[in-house]
């Protein structure tokens, strides 16, 4: 196939030709073979397709918030090729077992997946990194949906363990010690009960009053301070807070910034409501600004989603009784490439921060790039056709988006290792289910 004339992120124009599964050549002017199946992208951008390096597809156990087969469409749509689960299903992925039977599940992937393995008092440690993990993580240094909060030790133990095994760790960081139990209504858990209730607040805005801030800067500093010690390279996930993201930084670590931490603020909660409550939760319009800004500058290393999906009947509840998490992975792209449209990103930031930067960090040298040799993982966009977003019209099962009524710019087309997984013009259409396990074969 001889893709003509397209725009790549940088502004070159360039046919780019894909045999099998791979990108062959990116030149100039390439001539058609005889019988090429020949793609006029004149005027369109065309991008590696997003990594989006954290993802929540919630099988084993939670098919009705989401399958592999519904995410990894929603994934497909959005111009996303690769994503990585995380390991809060039911059961957790914690050892040989469950991830063998995830892994099953994941056939009905559209897209390339890893699948991270993750950390509780039960793990097996030998067992689980063992196996063609993609990383370990996230590690929840707090609750968050599934409750996989762990202590400082058992932290550092699996810290030191993935160390010792080449296995990259990806962490929740929040400390529960620096929450405001005072916000929160008495008889909700079990705490500091000299404080708790004082303020009670049943608002929107209170999920965010409740997980401050400094519960960000304390278990940032606390993951650091292990990783420097152990000499591991940790990547932060869904960082929140300019000190956040300052404090990973200054360590060598990498971190990761989540759309709705880019885009929305405390300022959106009136109109979210419970719709807007997840782990780490929104902040205040100053720190998105920040936050905006060194996503901008290169200090944040990737954008991915954390895509958690919910139902609507679940999220439609009190504050303190919904579910934390947003639906996100077929909206990130879109998103970003609106802002990008309107001047306030790069379209190489964008390139960066959804594909080259993901491969980097995480060891993929055949993913996120446009260049002869790698995967042909192909995005196609008409750079100018927004789109306004609709949570009935995305195909995660939530069926709803904190981004309704936003501008995307959403793939005409989505290409996994040379095979097409979406196509829009006019009608969508789905290829079939061939994601395979990036860190299998390694
Ligand atoms: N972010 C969230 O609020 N929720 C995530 C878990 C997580 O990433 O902490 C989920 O799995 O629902
Ligand atoms: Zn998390
Ligand atoms: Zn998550």
């Amino acid at each position: 196939m001889l893709i003509q004339d397209a725009t790549l992120a940088d502004g070159r124009r360039r046919d780019v030709r894909v045999e099998g599964e791979r990108i062959a050549a990116v030149e100039r002017r390439l001539s058609p073979r005889d019988d090429e199946r020949i793609v006029d992208a004149d005027g369109k951008l065309l991008l590696p397709g997003m990594i989006d390096a954290h993802v929540h597809f919630r099988e084993p156990g939670f098919p009705a918030k989401e399958t592999w087969a519904s995410g990894s469409r929603a994934a497909a749509a959005g111009g996303v090729t690769t994503v990585v689960d995380q390991p809060n299903t039911e059961p957790p992925t914690i050892d040989r077992e469950s991830f063998v039977e995830k892994t099953a599940l994941a056939a009905d992937s559209l897209v390339d997946f890893g699948i991270s393995g993750g950390v509780t008092p039960d793990w097996n440690p030998d067992e689980l990194l063992a196996e063609p993990l993609f990383a370990l993580g996230e590690v929840f240094l707090a609750d968050s949906t599934g409750e996989m909060g762990i202590d400082a030790d058992l932290f550092a133990d699996a810290v030191a363990a993935a160390t010792d095994r080449g296995v990259a760790v990806t962490v929740h960081a929040e400390d529960a010690d620096e929450f405001d139990e005072s916000v929160r209504p008495s008889g909700e858990d079990a705490g500091d009960g000299q404080r708790q209730g004082a303020n009670e607040r049943t608002d929107a805005d209170a999920w965010s009053a409740f997980r401050t801030p400094e519960a960000e800067h304390a278990a940032v500093e606390r993951a650091c301070q292990v990783g420097e010690e152990l000499g591991s390279q940790l990547h932060i996930a869904h960082t929140s807070t300019p000190g956040g993201i300052d404090r990973a930084a200054e360590s060598g670590m990498t971190c990761e910034v989540t759309p709705h931490h880019l885009l929305l603020s405390r300022d959106d909660l009136p109109e979210l409501g419970t719709f807007g409550r997840m782990n780490p939760p929104l902040r205040s319009e100053q720190r998105r600004e920040e936050v905006f800004e060194r996503v901008t500058d290169g200090t944040v290393d990737i954008v991915a989603t954390d895509h958690a999906p919910h139902t609507r009947v679940e999220k439609d509840a009190g504050i303190w009784d919904a579910p934390s998490g947003v639906p996100g992975v077929e909206t990130a792209l879109p998103l970003l490439l609106a802002e990008a449209r309107e001047g306030r990103l790069s379209y190489e930031r964008v390139r960066d921060l959804t594909a080259a930067t993901p491969a980097a960090v995480f060891d993929l040298p055949r993913k996120g790039r446009v260049e002869g040799g790698k995967d042909a993982d192909l995005a196609l966009f008409d750079p100018d056709a927004t789109h306004e977003i609709r949570g009935e019209e995305l195909h995660s099962k939530a069926g709803w988006t904190p981004f309704e009524g936003w501008d995307g710019i959403f793939p005409e087309w989505t290409m996994v290792r040379g095979e097409t997984v979406y196509r829009n013009d006019g009608n969508e259409e789905f290829g079939d289910a061939r994601g395979e396990n990036v860190r299998s074969g390694e």
